[in-house]
């Protein structure tokens, strides 16, 4: 069959409740979850698959003139349940003969699943997935249970619940009721619904807590940043070097426009590199004179702030000074515990250490010190 042949199916995703048992004080489909609103996660993923030509997002009235970053897609008012808010998109499509409807409250829908209720539409009028119940259930009455209920072909419903538009549009205008779902109004109308598999990556959010598992279920959720810095200063004038924030004694200094710890400077780059953030040239220019002399625990500080602002924590920082003299190693703990105080990250998340160049090149020859550093930071 060629393209042209193709049924057209429609998306559409219900926005328009309260989110009242989510709280967190705007409704929960507006919510952040892991850098974007939890109903854009849906949205991208309608979008982006070649079965959906149309996307419908169904919004409270409330809502329709504040609506944050999202997807392209027509934006529809809903109504007061779930059921006449499916109505209103549904009355919206234009030119489709399928439409999938969804709940933005489940971020974690994927391409396999909307694939397999289209496949299921092709030999039957509906199709939605679900997950086996496997827990043992039980009836409840004034905390004590009552009694076991069988299991047996029971199921948990999910959306996307798969139509025929024409059919889906009759039986919701029909439906006289609250319905728990559209697989409830199309059965109240004669459909036979085909069960295809859910995932439990596809939860509904319900409650506040839901919004962490949704998190760590979608695992990809989760921004983890690598970023690397390297420095040199040249050896001068001078009876210390500064390292990694600690005053080491040695027969000569350090030159450059700051303190010339050239350790602390890798390692704030490094900061800065994670975060696509530019270098510390960028942040304090050397032309600046405020900066000379300046204390380089300054940058440090800077950039991790930057990373806490932008919703980042420092789950790692890792420093690797290169020089013959002075000897690292009786110092490298005292220089970790200095970075961490000073970039505010657990003691035992920074490393220090060194190596020599063998006396090869210029750290070799004793002209200057070279660091290289590793920062990773993690958001959601
Ligand atoms: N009048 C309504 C009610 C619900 N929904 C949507 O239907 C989906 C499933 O509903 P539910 O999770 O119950 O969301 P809320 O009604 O927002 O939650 P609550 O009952 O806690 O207020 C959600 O994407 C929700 O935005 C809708 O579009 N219109
Ligand atoms: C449609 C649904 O997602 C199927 O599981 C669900 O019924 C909607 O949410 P509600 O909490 O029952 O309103």
């Amino acid at each position: 069959m060629s393209d042209a042949h193709l049924p057209r199916t429609g998306a559409v995703i219900v926005a328009a409740g309260r989110g009242l048992r989510a709280g967190g004080g705007i409704p929960k489909q507006w919510r952040d979850l892991a850098g974007r609103p939890l109903a854009a996660h849906a949205m991208a993923v309608f979008a982006a698959h070649p079965g959906v030509s149309e996307v419908v997002l169904v919004v409270h009235p409330d809502d329709q003139g504040a609506l944050p970053a999202l997807p392209a897609a027509r934006i529809v008012a809903g109504g007061e349940t779930r059921g006449a808010s499916v109505l209103a998109g549904l009355e919206a499509l234009d030119e489709v003969e399928r439409v999938l409807i969804h709940d933005a409250a489940r971020p974690g829908v994927t391409a396999e699943i909307i694939d397999a209720v289209l496949e299921a539409l092709d030999h039957a009028p509906a199709a939605a997935p679900a997950l086996p119940v496997t827990d043992a259930l039980w009836r409840g009455a004034e905390g004590a249970v009552a009694e076991t209920v069988s299991r047996d072909g029971l199921w948990r419903a999910q959306t996307p619940q798969g139509f025929h538009l024409g059919a889906i549009l009759a039986a919701h205008r029909a439906y006289p009721g609250m319905a728990a779902d559209d697989v409830e109004v199309a059965r109240a109308a004669g459909m036979e619904v085909r069960i295809v598999p859910g995932s439990e990556r596809n939860m509904k959010i319900t409650e506040a807590a839901d919004f962490d598992r949704a998190a760590r279920l979608m695992g990809g959720a989760m921004d983890i940043r690598l970023g690397n810095g390297f420095d040199v200063h040249r050896f001068g004038d001078g009876d210390h070097v500064m390292l990694c924030g600690v005053a080491v004694p040695h027969e000569r200094g350090l030159a450059g426009h700051s303190d010339a710890d050239v350790g602390m400077h890798a390692v704030t780059d490094a900061i800065y590199g994670a975060l696509g953030d530019g270098d510390i040239g960028r942040h304090f220019p050397p032309s600046d004179p405020q900066w000379k002399g300046a204390e380089s625990r300054i940058f440090l500080v800077h950039a991790a702030e930057r990373a806490r602002a932008a919703g980042y924590a420092i789950s790692h920082l890792d420093c690797t000074l290169i020089c013959e003299r002075p000897k690292i190693g009786p110092h490298a703990q005292a220089m970790a515990a200095a970075l961490a105080g000073i970039a505010g990250v657990e003691p035992g998340r920074v490393s220090v250490k060194a190596t020599t160049s063998e006396r090869l090149g210029f750290t070799g020859r004793e002209e200057g010190i070279a660091a290289l550093a590793t920062a990773t930071l993690v958001k959601g």
